[in-house]
């Protein structure tokens, strides 16, 4: 069989060699002189600071595949990439091979994309380099097995003084002398550009042996959140995804779900630690305060007993300025307690407050929540996190969770008190020795100040968080910000001291 990416370098040679005759490279770099002072986003700050670090790719053909999505329009699908959790956008600019062209990257820009955009092609010359700044990309690949060393080099600067980053493709450890150039990201490569075979084993091998501080990115071949987890754990920052998204119906929604799955699994994990969610917020400052202070979770009542009601109309606000203040790295899941809904007054609040979560405080059963879920889906167009509250006296209430394994994404166990939740007291937590269902759950109930040193003592496999309440107010409904951060310090220096 011939070699694919050979071939792929050999027409690419000539197609350049062809529009620098229709286009001299002069003429080409006059009108990229014009638009030099203007910046592009930085791919690495996007990696290094994004919470799911996927860079969405615009493929809409292959040659291993042929037409993946040859309908799919440039200025709608990366747009959508952004709209759904992308933390940079990868656009396919070959022609032949991959059906793709410049003008999707400037399509891409009239759309409203302003994340980082990688332009994947085949770059064996400088000019292409000029024509990747002209159509708005923030970064270039450089493939290390197609250039040589030093021809590599110099293209890398080339990028560098048109203000474009560089993310260098290795596929194997005879390339790592290529590291030295010292490019922005550095990609490890999963497909065998020559026989189009895909094993994410590549990057697991190749990861140890690259740079512990060089921004890391696995390339292709990845379809699975729970990839994308072990892939941190060894150090990956970046995830280009394609085929994955491209294939779908509706690729920025597949996005959108992907990421959701990857939250949640996050969250089972422990990725981040000792998840922590601060309940019964009401005001629109103090939940700006609360933010501050780097929580997981926010959960706001929608049960009108509950002395932490928050209304439809004050809710509104917040989630307004909530939006505006979000930034990538302080980004809690809003979530929504209900006692006894109906599910469709519970969708309708998912739609209108763009909740992340629902966190179901009374007595619904596995069918309602399968219900829930379903309505959530058809008329959101995406999943959520379901919560389900349990009450607690005894082991035998612990063991009624087991119910929920299908259904629900995590329990949360809270005392059994007079009110239905808020009640600011303990249950006995060795009654949850009796839990060994598989969803992660959060402790809650009376949790306060003084707690910190008995939790970290507390320890169970499936432990992923605790919810702080009333014994952090100031009034029902207002969270003590002092009291709060205090806290939150204190649980990070006892941690670190254990590990
Ligand atoms: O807090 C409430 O007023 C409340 C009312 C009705 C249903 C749920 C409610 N709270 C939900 C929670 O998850 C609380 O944080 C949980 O009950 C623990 O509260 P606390 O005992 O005050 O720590």
């Amino acid at each position: 069989m011939k070699d694919i990416l050979n071939e792929i370098v050999e027409y690419k040679r000539i197609e350049v060699d062809r529009m620098k005759a229709l286009r001299p490279q002069r003429l080409l770099y006059a009108d990229v002189e014009r638009i030099l002072d203007g910046e592009v986003p930085s791919l690495k700050t996007a990696l290094m600071q994004s919470d799911t670090g996927i860079i969405a790719e615009f493929k809409r053909r292959s040659p291993s595949k042929g037409w993946i999505k040859e309908e799919g329009l440039a200025c709608d699908i990366p747009l959508e990439y952004q709209r759904n959790g992308a933390s940079a956008v990868s656009i396919l600019t070959d022609g032949k091979f991959f059906g793709g062209d410049d003008s999707f990257i400037t399509e891409a820009r009239g759309s409203g994309v302003t994340l980082p955009v990688l332009y994947k092609n085949f770059v064996v010359d400088e000019y292409q380099l000029f024509q990747a700044r002209l159509c708005g990309a923030s970064a270039v690949l450089l493939i290390a097995s197609v250039l040589g060393r030093k021809e590599c080099g110099s293209l890398l600067s080339v990028a560098h003084e048109l203000g474009m980053e560089v993310l260098l493709e290795l596929h194997d450890e005879h390339e790592l002398d290529y590291v030295d150039l010292m490019p922005d990201v550095c990609g490890v490569n999963n497909r065998n550009l020559g026989t189009f075979v895909t094993d994410v084993e590549n990057s697991f091998r190749l990861a140890s042996m690259l740079p512990s501080d060089m921004c890391k990115v696995s390339e292709s071949g990845i379809s699975s959140p729970d990839t994308i987890l072990s892939l941190r754990q060894v150090g990956f920052n970046g995830f280009l995804i394609g085929e994955c998204f491209m294939k779908a119906e509706n690729p920025g929604r597949e996005l959108g779900r992907f990421v959701h799955e990857l939250e949640k699994l996050s969250y089972k994990s422990s990725e981040r630690g000792l998840n922590i969610k601060v309940c019964g917020l009401t005001d629109l400052g103090n939940v700006l305060d609360v933010m501050s202070l780097g929580v997981d979770m926010l959960g706001f009542i929608f049960y009108k007993d509950s002395p932490r009601y928050v209304s439809p109309e004050r809710m509104d606000i917040i989630c307004m300025a909530f939006d505006q203040a979000i930034s990538s790295d302080v980004k809690p899941l809003k979530i929504g307690v209900f006692v006894d809904s109906a599910v469709d007054e519970i969708v309708t609040a998912v739609a209108r407050f763009r909740l992340d979560g629902v966190q179901l405080h009374g007595h619904e059963d596995v069918g309602m929540l399968d219900s829930l879920r379903s309505a959530v889906s058809s008329v959101c167009g995406r999943d959520i996190t379901i919560i389900k509250a349990l009450c607690i006296t005894s082991r035998a209430d612990v063991k009624a969770g087991m119910d929920y394994c299908d259904s629900a994404d995590m329990l949360l166990f809270d005392t059994r008190g007079k009110a239905v939740g808020g009640n600011g007291i303990h249950f006995d937590w060795s009654v949850l020795e009796a839990y060994d269902g598989k969803l992660p759950f959060i402790l809650s109930g009376g949790i306060g100040h003084d707690d910190a040193k008995d939790l970290l003592r507390f320890s169970h496999p499936r432990l992923a968080g605790i919810d702080l309440n009333s014994r952090f107010e100031t009034s029902p409904g207002i969270k003590n910000i002092g009291m709060l951060s205090r806290f939150i310090n204190e649980m990070r220096v006892l941690r670190n001291k254990q590990q």
